[in-house]
Protein backbone atom coordinates (compact mmCIF):
# COMPACT_ATOMS: atom_id res chain seq x y z
CA UNK A 1 0.00 0.00 0.00
CA UNK A 2 1.24 3.26 -0.80
CA UNK A 3 -0.14 5.86 1.63
CA UNK A 4 0.40 9.43 -0.14
CA UNK A 5 0.87 12.46 1.92
CA UNK A 6 -0.71 14.40 -1.35
CA UNK A 7 -3.02 16.31 -0.11
CA UNK A 8 -4.44 17.76 -3.12
CA UNK A 9 -6.72 15.71 -5.73
CA UNK A 10 -5.02 17.31 -8.59
CA UNK A 11 -1.80 15.81 -7.52
CA UNK A 12 -2.51 12.43 -6.46
CA UNK A 13 -4.36 12.00 -9.87
CA UNK A 14 -1.14 12.92 -11.57
CA UNK A 15 0.61 10.77 -9.36
CA UNK A 16 -1.26 7.85 -10.44
CA UNK A 17 -0.66 8.62 -13.92
CA UNK A 18 2.99 8.54 -13.90
CA UNK A 19 2.66 5.29 -11.48
CA UNK A 20 0.57 4.00 -14.62
CA UNK A 21 2.90 4.62 -17.13
CA UNK A 22 5.62 3.74 -15.49
CA UNK A 23 4.56 0.23 -14.99
CA UNK A 24 2.68 0.21 -18.46
CA UNK A 25 -0.68 -1.14 -16.43
CA UNK A 26 -3.91 0.73 -14.64
CA UNK A 27 -2.98 2.08 -11.30
CA UNK A 28 -5.84 1.95 -9.18
CA UNK A 29 -6.45 5.98 -6.82
CA UNK A 30 -8.27 5.93 -4.11
CA UNK A 31 -9.14 9.52 -2.42
CA UNK A 32 -11.15 10.31 0.59
CA UNK A 33 -12.35 13.79 2.26
CA UNK A 34 -14.94 15.14 4.24
CA UNK A 35 -18.29 16.03 2.60
CA UNK A 36 -21.37 18.33 3.24
CA UNK A 37 -24.07 15.83 4.62
CA UNK A 38 -25.83 14.16 2.71
CA UNK A 39 -28.68 11.22 3.46
CA UNK A 40 -26.87 7.60 1.88
CA UNK A 41 -30.04 6.70 0.49
CA UNK A 42 -29.90 9.72 -1.63
CA UNK A 43 -26.51 8.84 -2.90
CA UNK A 44 -27.58 5.31 -3.53
CA UNK A 45 -30.17 7.13 -5.80
CA UNK A 46 -28.21 8.76 -7.44
CA UNK A 47 -25.92 6.51 -8.64
CA UNK A 48 -28.35 4.40 -10.68
CA UNK A 49 -26.88 5.08 -13.99
CA UNK A 50 -23.01 4.38 -12.43
CA UNK A 51 -21.90 0.96 -14.18
CA UNK A 52 -21.54 -2.05 -12.25
CA UNK A 53 -24.41 -1.19 -9.79
CA UNK A 54 -24.87 0.03 -6.60
CA UNK A 55 -24.19 -0.62 -2.71
CA UNK A 56 -25.66 -0.23 0.42
CA UNK A 57 -24.93 -1.01 4.31
CA UNK A 58 -26.05 0.27 7.29
CA UNK A 59 -25.04 -1.45 10.53
CA UNK A 60 -27.80 -2.29 13.43
CA UNK A 61 -26.12 0.47 15.71
CA UNK A 62 -26.96 3.31 13.57
CA UNK A 63 -23.14 4.37 13.72
CA UNK A 64 -22.17 3.41 9.80
CA UNK A 65 -23.57 3.97 6.71
CA UNK A 66 -22.27 3.37 3.11
CA UNK A 67 -23.26 3.79 -0.31
CA UNK A 68 -21.89 3.17 -3.61
CA UNK A 69 -21.99 3.75 -6.88
CA UNK A 70 -20.39 2.19 -9.50
CA UNK A 71 -17.50 -0.83 -9.40
CA UNK A 72 -13.78 0.59 -9.67
CA UNK A 73 -12.45 -3.07 -9.13
CA UNK A 74 -14.37 -6.46 -8.76
CA UNK A 75 -12.61 -9.49 -6.99
CA UNK A 76 -14.26 -13.14 -7.86
CA UNK A 77 -13.45 -16.46 -6.38
CA UNK A 78 -15.27 -19.89 -6.54
CA UNK A 79 -15.15 -23.55 -5.20
CA UNK A 80 -14.30 -24.60 -1.63
CA UNK A 81 -11.27 -22.23 -1.30
CA UNK A 82 -13.02 -19.22 -2.21
CA UNK A 83 -12.64 -17.37 0.76
CA UNK A 84 -8.51 -17.35 0.61
CA UNK A 85 -8.62 -17.02 -3.07
CA UNK A 86 -10.44 -13.30 -2.28
CA UNK A 87 -7.91 -12.63 0.77
CA UNK A 88 -4.94 -12.59 -1.41
CA UNK A 89 -6.36 -10.82 -4.29
CA UNK A 90 -7.83 -8.36 -1.80
CA UNK A 91 -4.32 -8.17 -0.61
CA UNK A 92 -2.44 -7.71 -3.64
CA UNK A 93 -4.97 -5.14 -4.90
CA UNK A 94 -4.51 -3.20 -1.79
CA UNK A 95 -0.82 -3.09 -1.99
CA UNK A 96 -0.50 -2.16 -5.14
CA UNK A 97 -2.84 0.57 -4.89
CA UNK A 98 -2.37 4.35 -4.31
CA UNK A 99 -4.52 5.66 -1.33
CA UNK A 100 -4.82 9.27 0.07
CA UNK A 101 -6.39 8.66 3.18
CA UNK A 102 -5.56 10.85 6.10
CA UNK A 103 -8.31 9.86 8.77
CA UNK A 104 -8.13 6.28 8.04
CA UNK A 105 -11.71 6.79 9.37
CA UNK A 106 -13.47 2.64 9.54
CA UNK A 107 -14.98 2.31 5.98
CA UNK A 108 -13.69 4.50 4.12
CA UNK A 109 -10.80 4.17 1.77
CA UNK A 110 -11.04 1.78 -1.00
CA UNK A 111 -13.16 -0.68 0.50
CA UNK A 112 -14.24 -4.13 -0.41
CA UNK A 113 -18.08 -4.87 -0.14
CA UNK A 114 -20.00 -7.70 -1.35
CA UNK A 115 -20.83 -11.43 -0.64
CA UNK A 116 -20.59 -15.41 -1.06
CA UNK A 117 -23.37 -17.60 -2.15
CA UNK A 118 -24.80 -20.12 0.80
CA UNK A 119 -22.90 -23.38 -0.34
CA UNK A 120 -20.46 -23.26 -3.68
CA UNK A 121 -21.37 -26.91 -4.11
CA UNK A 122 -25.39 -26.32 -5.03
CA UNK A 123 -26.36 -26.12 -8.78
CA UNK A 124 -27.07 -22.48 -9.41
CA UNK A 125 -29.81 -21.73 -11.04
CA UNK A 126 -31.27 -19.05 -13.66
CA UNK A 127 -32.14 -17.16 -10.19
CA UNK A 128 -29.06 -16.18 -9.47
CA UNK A 129 -27.00 -16.48 -12.72
CA UNK A 130 -25.94 -13.11 -12.40
CA UNK A 131 -24.31 -13.84 -8.45
CA UNK A 132 -21.13 -15.61 -8.42
CA UNK A 133 -20.12 -18.08 -5.44
CA UNK A 134 -18.53 -14.62 -4.18
CA UNK A 135 -18.08 -11.56 -5.33
CA UNK A 136 -16.27 -7.96 -3.71
CA UNK A 137 -16.55 -4.73 -5.37
CA UNK A 138 -14.42 -1.90 -4.62
CA UNK A 139 -16.84 0.88 -5.74
CA UNK A 140 -16.27 3.89 -7.92
CA UNK A 141 -17.42 6.14 -5.36
CA UNK A 142 -18.40 5.58 -1.84
CA UNK A 143 -20.23 7.08 0.75
CA UNK A 144 -19.40 6.99 4.46
CA UNK A 145 -21.40 8.24 7.24
CA UNK A 146 -19.53 7.38 10.20
CA UNK A 147 -20.41 8.64 13.72
CA UNK A 148 -22.50 11.50 11.94
CA UNK A 149 -19.82 12.89 9.90
CA UNK A 150 -19.72 12.19 5.73
CA UNK A 151 -16.39 10.80 3.66
CA UNK A 152 -16.35 10.69 -0.23
CA UNK A 153 -13.87 7.80 -1.71
CA UNK A 154 -13.30 7.86 -5.14
CA UNK A 155 -11.43 4.87 -6.34
CA UNK A 156 -10.44 5.49 -9.97
CA UNK A 157 -8.96 3.62 -11.96
CA UNK A 158 -5.85 5.10 -14.18
CA UNK A 159 -4.83 3.94 -17.64
CA UNK A 160 -1.48 5.04 -19.10
CA UNK A 161 -2.77 7.01 -21.94
CA UNK A 162 -5.06 8.99 -19.44
CA UNK A 163 -4.57 12.69 -18.87
CA UNK A 164 -4.48 13.73 -15.56
CA UNK A 165 -7.24 17.41 -16.32
CA UNK A 166 -9.78 14.60 -18.25
CA UNK A 167 -9.77 12.36 -15.05
CA UNK A 168 -10.26 15.33 -12.73
CA UNK A 169 -12.85 16.81 -14.83
CA UNK A 170 -14.51 13.65 -15.02
CA UNK A 171 -14.79 12.87 -11.20
CA UNK A 172 -15.77 16.52 -10.60
CA UNK A 173 -18.95 15.74 -12.64
CA UNK A 174 -19.43 12.65 -11.05
CA UNK A 175 -19.39 13.76 -7.39
CA UNK A 176 -21.34 16.77 -8.49
CA UNK A 177 -24.08 13.89 -9.06
CA UNK A 178 -23.63 12.11 -6.90
CA UNK A 179 -23.84 14.80 -4.17
CA UNK A 180 -27.04 16.68 -5.23
CA UNK A 181 -30.06 16.46 -3.50
CA UNK A 182 -33.06 13.91 -4.89
CA UNK A 183 -36.53 13.32 -5.14
CA UNK A 184 -36.84 9.71 -4.20
CA UNK A 185 -38.84 8.15 -6.72
CA UNK A 186 -41.96 5.79 -5.67
CA UNK A 187 -41.70 2.36 -4.17
CA UNK A 188 -42.99 -0.77 -5.75
CA UNK A 189 -46.30 -2.24 -5.17
CA UNK A 190 -47.64 -5.62 -4.92
CA UNK A 191 -49.89 -6.96 -7.07
CA UNK A 192 -49.92 -10.70 -6.75
CA UNK A 193 -47.87 -12.75 -4.97
CA UNK A 194 -47.08 -17.17 -4.70
CA UNK A 195 -45.74 -19.22 -2.45
CA UNK A 196 -43.20 -21.89 -4.21
CA UNK A 197 -44.45 -25.82 -2.79
CA UNK A 198 -45.37 -24.53 0.93
CA UNK A 199 -46.98 -28.39 1.18
CA UNK A 200 -43.67 -30.02 -0.13
CA UNK A 201 -41.70 -27.60 2.48
CA UNK A 202 -43.97 -28.56 4.91
CA UNK A 203 -43.01 -32.40 4.10
CA UNK A 204 -39.24 -31.59 3.84
CA UNK A 205 -39.70 -30.24 7.50
CA UNK A 206 -41.44 -33.52 8.42
CA UNK A 207 -37.92 -35.52 6.68
CA UNK A 208 -35.82 -33.81 8.78
CA UNK A 209 -37.07 -34.13 11.89
CA UNK A 210 -37.18 -38.13 11.06
CA UNK A 211 -33.51 -37.66 10.00
CA UNK A 212 -32.58 -35.74 13.02
CA UNK A 213 -34.52 -38.75 15.26
CA UNK A 214 -32.14 -40.91 13.63
CA UNK A 215 -29.31 -39.44 14.48
CA UNK A 216 -27.81 -38.24 11.66
CA UNK A 217 -28.06 -34.66 12.82
CA UNK A 218 -29.60 -32.16 15.54
CA UNK A 219 -30.38 -29.42 13.69
CA UNK A 220 -31.32 -28.54 9.57
CA UNK A 221 -32.15 -25.44 8.93
CA UNK A 222 -34.56 -25.36 6.03
CA UNK A 223 -35.59 -22.07 3.71
CA UNK A 224 -38.57 -21.73 1.37
CA UNK A 225 -39.31 -18.86 -1.24
CA UNK A 226 -42.27 -16.70 -1.76
CA UNK A 227 -42.21 -14.78 -5.28
CA UNK A 228 -43.96 -11.35 -5.90
CA UNK A 229 -45.17 -9.65 -8.99
CA UNK A 230 -44.86 -5.83 -9.13
CA UNK A 231 -47.02 -3.78 -11.17
CA UNK A 232 -43.77 -2.16 -12.72
CA UNK A 233 -40.27 -2.52 -12.28
CA UNK A 234 -39.45 -1.66 -8.62
CA UNK A 235 -37.16 0.90 -7.77
CA UNK A 236 -34.57 -0.24 -4.97
CA UNK A 237 -33.70 3.26 -3.18
CA UNK A 238 -37.51 3.94 -1.74
CA UNK A 239 -37.44 0.39 -0.10
CA UNK A 240 -34.24 0.88 1.23
CA UNK A 241 -35.42 4.37 2.63
CA UNK A 242 -38.38 2.72 4.14
CA UNK A 243 -36.23 -0.63 5.65
CA UNK A 244 -33.64 2.51 7.54
CA UNK A 245 -37.29 3.78 8.63
CA UNK A 246 -38.71 0.52 10.16
CA UNK A 247 -36.30 -1.90 10.77
CA UNK A 248 -33.81 -0.13 13.38
CA UNK A 249 -31.44 -3.09 15.08
CA UNK A 250 -31.04 -4.86 11.99
CA UNK A 251 -28.25 -4.26 9.34
CA UNK A 252 -29.92 -2.77 5.91
CA UNK A 253 -27.87 -4.18 3.05
CA UNK A 254 -28.65 -3.93 -0.65
CA UNK A 255 -26.04 -5.40 -3.42
CA UNK A 256 -26.86 -4.43 -7.37
CA UNK A 257 -25.39 -6.39 -9.86
CA UNK A 258 -26.04 -5.54 -13.71
CA UNK A 259 -29.91 -5.31 -13.15
CA UNK A 260 -30.61 -7.38 -10.13
CA UNK A 261 -30.37 -6.32 -6.69
CA UNK A 262 -30.43 -8.00 -3.51
CA UNK A 263 -31.02 -6.96 -0.59
CA UNK A 264 -32.92 -7.44 3.13
CA UNK A 265 -32.79 -6.21 6.94
CA UNK A 266 -30.91 -8.56 8.80
CA UNK A 267 -30.44 -9.06 12.43
CA UNK A 268 -27.72 -11.31 12.79
CA UNK A 269 -24.46 -9.64 12.95
CA UNK A 270 -21.72 -13.08 11.90
CA UNK A 271 -18.63 -10.95 12.60
CA UNK A 272 -17.65 -7.46 13.56
CA UNK A 273 -13.18 -6.40 13.31
CA UNK A 274 -12.81 -3.58 14.73
CA UNK A 275 -8.93 -2.60 15.87
CA UNK A 276 -8.63 -6.26 16.35
CA UNK A 277 -11.79 -6.44 18.53
CA UNK A 278 -14.28 -9.04 17.42
CA UNK A 279 -17.80 -9.33 17.71
CA UNK A 280 -20.25 -11.92 16.42
CA UNK A 281 -23.41 -13.03 17.18
CA UNK A 282 -25.71 -15.78 18.47
CA UNK A 283 -29.26 -15.33 16.89
CA UNK A 284 -31.49 -17.95 16.54
CA UNK A 285 -34.94 -19.50 18.46
CA UNK A 286 -37.79 -16.96 17.12
CA UNK A 287 -41.33 -15.82 18.26
CA UNK A 288 -43.97 -13.15 17.14
CA UNK A 289 -44.30 -10.09 18.95
CA UNK A 290 -47.17 -9.19 21.12
CA UNK A 291 -49.96 -6.91 20.38
CA UNK A 292 -49.95 -5.05 23.80
CA UNK A 293 -46.63 -4.75 25.92
CA UNK A 294 -48.22 -7.62 28.56
CA UNK A 295 -48.84 -9.89 25.78
CA UNK A 296 -44.98 -9.10 24.41
CA UNK A 297 -43.53 -9.44 27.69
CA UNK A 298 -45.44 -12.82 28.06
CA UNK A 299 -44.09 -14.64 24.66
CA UNK A 300 -41.06 -13.08 25.41
CA UNK A 301 -40.63 -14.57 28.96
CA UNK A 302 -42.08 -18.17 26.98
CA UNK A 303 -39.47 -18.05 24.58
CA UNK A 304 -36.88 -17.47 26.95
CA UNK A 305 -37.82 -20.72 28.78
CA UNK A 306 -38.93 -22.66 25.83
CA UNK A 307 -36.81 -25.78 25.41
CA UNK A 308 -36.89 -26.05 21.87
CA UNK A 309 -36.14 -22.15 21.09
CA UNK A 310 -33.35 -22.93 23.53
CA UNK A 311 -31.99 -25.77 22.02
CA UNK A 312 -32.09 -24.47 18.49
CA UNK A 313 -29.86 -21.50 20.04
CA UNK A 314 -27.80 -23.76 22.20
CA UNK A 315 -26.56 -25.32 19.09
CA UNK A 316 -25.45 -21.48 17.64
CA UNK A 317 -23.72 -21.04 20.81
CA UNK A 318 -21.56 -23.65 21.25
CA UNK A 319 -20.61 -24.17 17.21
CA UNK A 320 -19.87 -20.14 17.41
CA UNK A 321 -17.62 -20.25 20.63
CA UNK A 322 -15.47 -23.04 19.28
CA UNK A 323 -15.05 -21.38 16.32
CA UNK A 324 -13.93 -17.99 17.47
CA UNK A 325 -11.64 -19.54 20.14
CA UNK A 326 -9.49 -20.83 17.69
CA UNK A 327 -8.15 -17.70 16.93
CA UNK A 328 -9.02 -15.46 19.31
CA UNK A 329 -8.02 -14.55 22.75
CA UNK A 330 -10.37 -13.46 25.80
CA UNK A 331 -13.32 -15.00 24.40
CA UNK A 332 -16.35 -13.63 26.16
CA UNK A 333 -19.97 -15.01 25.89
CA UNK A 334 -22.85 -15.01 28.36
CA UNK A 335 -24.56 -18.13 30.04
CA UNK A 336 -27.92 -17.48 29.16
CA UNK A 337 -29.47 -15.41 25.79
CA UNK A 338 -31.42 -12.13 26.32
CA UNK A 339 -34.23 -11.52 23.94
CA UNK A 340 -33.69 -9.30 20.30
CA UNK A 341 -36.84 -7.21 19.60
CA UNK A 342 -37.68 -6.78 16.13
CA UNK A 343 -40.48 -4.89 14.62
CA UNK A 344 -42.06 -8.24 13.43
CA UNK A 345 -40.80 -10.79 15.62
CA UNK A 346 -38.34 -11.24 18.64
CA UNK A 347 -35.08 -13.76 19.07
CA UNK A 348 -33.07 -14.98 21.67
CA UNK A 349 -29.59 -13.35 21.41
CA UNK A 350 -26.23 -14.55 22.70
CA UNK A 351 -23.68 -11.78 21.72
CA UNK A 352 -19.94 -12.90 21.71
CA UNK A 353 -16.79 -10.98 22.59
CA UNK A 354 -13.22 -11.85 21.75
CA UNK A 355 -9.43 -10.06 20.42
CA UNK A 356 -8.21 -11.48 17.49
CA UNK A 357 -4.72 -13.55 17.00
CA UNK A 358 -1.87 -11.41 15.58
CA UNK A 359 -2.54 -12.82 12.24
CA UNK A 360 -5.97 -13.54 11.57
CA UNK A 361 -8.01 -11.65 9.39
CA UNK A 362 -12.03 -11.16 9.37
CA UNK A 363 -12.23 -13.21 6.58
CA UNK A 364 -10.63 -16.03 8.09
CA UNK A 365 -13.44 -15.89 10.56
CA UNK A 366 -15.52 -15.65 7.85
CA UNK A 367 -14.29 -18.73 6.81
CA UNK A 368 -15.18 -20.33 9.89
CA UNK A 369 -18.34 -19.69 11.19
CA UNK A 370 -20.01 -19.86 7.55
CA UNK A 371 -22.51 -21.47 8.17
CA UNK A 372 -23.23 -21.21 11.50
CA UNK A 373 -26.24 -23.69 12.56
CA UNK A 374 -28.49 -20.64 12.57
CA UNK A 375 -28.87 -21.11 8.79
CA UNK A 376 -26.39 -24.25 8.11
CA UNK A 377 -27.34 -26.90 11.37
CA UNK A 378 -25.20 -29.41 13.01
CA UNK A 379 -23.20 -31.08 12.44
CA UNK A 380 -22.43 -28.64 9.75
CA UNK A 381 -21.66 -30.92 6.57
CA UNK A 382 -23.98 -33.17 7.17
CA UNK A 383 -26.86 -30.64 7.76
CA UNK A 384 -25.41 -28.59 4.55
CA UNK A 385 -25.28 -31.76 2.55
CA UNK A 386 -29.05 -32.56 3.29
CA UNK A 387 -30.05 -29.29 2.47
CA UNK A 388 -28.15 -29.61 -0.69
CA UNK A 389 -29.65 -32.32 -1.45
CA UNK A 390 -33.35 -31.95 -0.31
CA UNK A 391 -33.85 -28.31 -0.40
CA UNK A 392 -35.93 -27.34 -3.65
CA UNK A 393 -34.90 -23.31 -3.16
CA UNK A 394 -31.48 -22.33 -5.18
CA UNK A 395 -30.40 -19.98 -1.96
CA UNK A 396 -28.10 -18.21 -3.79
CA UNK A 397 -26.98 -15.65 -1.64
CA UNK A 398 -29.46 -15.90 0.63
CA UNK A 399 -28.56 -16.93 4.14
CA UNK A 400 -24.62 -16.65 3.41
CA UNK A 401 -22.30 -13.88 4.11
CA UNK A 402 -22.44 -9.97 3.02
CA UNK A 403 -20.32 -6.90 4.53
CA UNK A 404 -17.21 -5.25 3.94
CA UNK A 405 -13.88 -4.64 4.85
CA UNK A 406 -11.20 -2.06 4.30
CA UNK A 407 -7.49 -1.59 3.68
CA UNK A 408 -7.10 -1.05 7.78
CA UNK A 409 -7.99 -4.67 9.22
CA UNK A 410 -11.75 -3.34 9.61
CA UNK A 411 -14.96 -5.19 8.72
CA UNK A 412 -18.62 -6.41 9.30
CA UNK A 413 -20.37 -9.28 8.07
CA UNK A 414 -23.82 -10.21 8.56
CA UNK A 415 -25.93 -12.78 7.66
CA UNK A 416 -27.73 -12.41 4.54
CA UNK A 417 -31.80 -13.59 5.88
CA UNK A 418 -34.99 -11.41 5.72
CA UNK A 419 -33.79 -10.80 2.18
CA UNK A 420 -35.29 -10.16 -1.37
CA UNK A 421 -34.04 -10.91 -4.82
CA UNK A 422 -35.29 -7.79 -6.91
CA UNK A 423 -35.42 -8.73 -10.77
CA UNK A 424 -37.19 -6.12 -12.60
CA UNK A 425 -40.95 -5.78 -12.21
CA UNK A 426 -40.68 -9.50 -9.62
CA UNK A 427 -39.13 -10.48 -6.54
CA UNK A 428 -38.01 -13.21 -4.75
CA UNK A 429 -37.72 -12.99 -0.72
CA UNK A 430 -36.61 -15.55 1.44
CA UNK A 431 -36.99 -17.56 4.67
CA UNK A 432 -35.85 -20.43 6.80
CA UNK A 433 -36.40 -22.02 9.97
CA UNK A 434 -34.11 -24.10 12.45
CA UNK A 435 -35.53 -27.48 12.30
CA UNK A 436 -34.56 -29.70 15.64
CA UNK A 437 -35.81 -33.28 17.33
CA UNK A 438 -39.70 -31.42 18.31
CA UNK A 439 -40.01 -29.03 14.79
CA UNK A 440 -43.60 -28.94 13.78
CA UNK A 441 -44.24 -27.98 10.15
CA UNK A 442 -47.11 -26.53 10.45
CA UNK A 443 -45.69 -24.12 13.35
CA UNK A 444 -42.38 -23.85 11.20
CA UNK A 445 -44.32 -22.74 8.27
CA UNK A 446 -45.95 -19.62 10.44
CA UNK A 447 -42.69 -18.86 11.34
CA UNK A 448 -41.09 -18.47 8.04
CA UNK A 449 -44.45 -16.66 7.08
CA UNK A 450 -43.69 -14.05 9.65
CA UNK A 451 -39.80 -13.92 8.73
CA UNK A 452 -41.14 -12.49 5.30
CA UNK A 453 -43.54 -9.80 6.61
CA UNK A 454 -40.40 -7.34 7.04
CA UNK A 455 -39.37 -7.47 3.48
CA UNK A 456 -43.09 -7.53 1.58
CA UNK A 457 -44.35 -4.89 3.96
CA UNK A 458 -41.36 -2.67 2.46
CA UNK A 459 -42.19 -3.96 -1.04
CA UNK A 460 -45.66 -2.60 -1.17
CA UNK A 461 -46.78 -6.56 -0.36
CA UNK A 462 -48.36 -5.75 2.81
CA UNK A 463 -49.59 -2.70 5.17
C1 LIG B 1 -33.05 -18.65 8.66
C2 LIG B 1 -33.60 -17.55 9.14
O1 LIG B 1 -33.51 -17.22 10.48
C3 LIG B 1 -32.53 -17.80 11.33
C4 LIG B 1 -32.07 -16.73 12.23
C5 LIG B 1 -32.70 -16.45 13.43
C6 LIG B 1 -33.68 -17.33 13.90
C7 LIG B 1 -33.92 -18.52 13.29
C8 LIG B 1 -34.93 -19.46 13.83
O2 LIG B 1 -35.42 -19.24 14.95
O3 LIG B 1 -35.28 -20.45 13.20
C9 LIG B 1 -33.15 -18.97 12.10
O4 LIG B 1 -32.15 -19.84 12.53
C10 LIG B 1 -34.35 -16.61 8.31
O5 LIG B 1 -34.81 -15.59 8.81
O6 LIG B 1 -34.46 -16.87 7.09
MG1 LIG C 1 -36.77 -21.09 14.75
Amino acid sequence: MIQTELKELGLAVEEAVTAARSKQDSQLLSFTEPVPAIDPVSFFANGFSFDGGRIFWGNAAGSLMLAGAGEARALTASGNNRFEQMESKWKKMIQEAIIHNPQRKPGTGPIAFGGFSFDPAKPVTSLWESFPDSKLRIPAYLLTVVNGKHYLTSNIVVDQDDRSADIEQRMEQDRRLLLSSVTLPEGPFVSSKSEVEPLAWKQLVREATETIKQGETEKIVLARELRVQFSDKANVAPVLKALTASQTNSYIFAFENEEDCFLGATPERLVKVEDKKLLSTCLAGTAPRGTTEAEDNRIGQQLLTDEKNRSEHQFVVEMIKKAVSACCEQVRVPDEPVLYPLKNLQHLYTPVEAVLHEGYTILDIVKRLHPTPALGGLPSEESVAFIREHEHLDRGWYGAPIGWLDAYQNGEFAVAIRSALIQDDHASLFAGCGVVRDSNPEEEYLETNIKFTPMLSVLGGQS
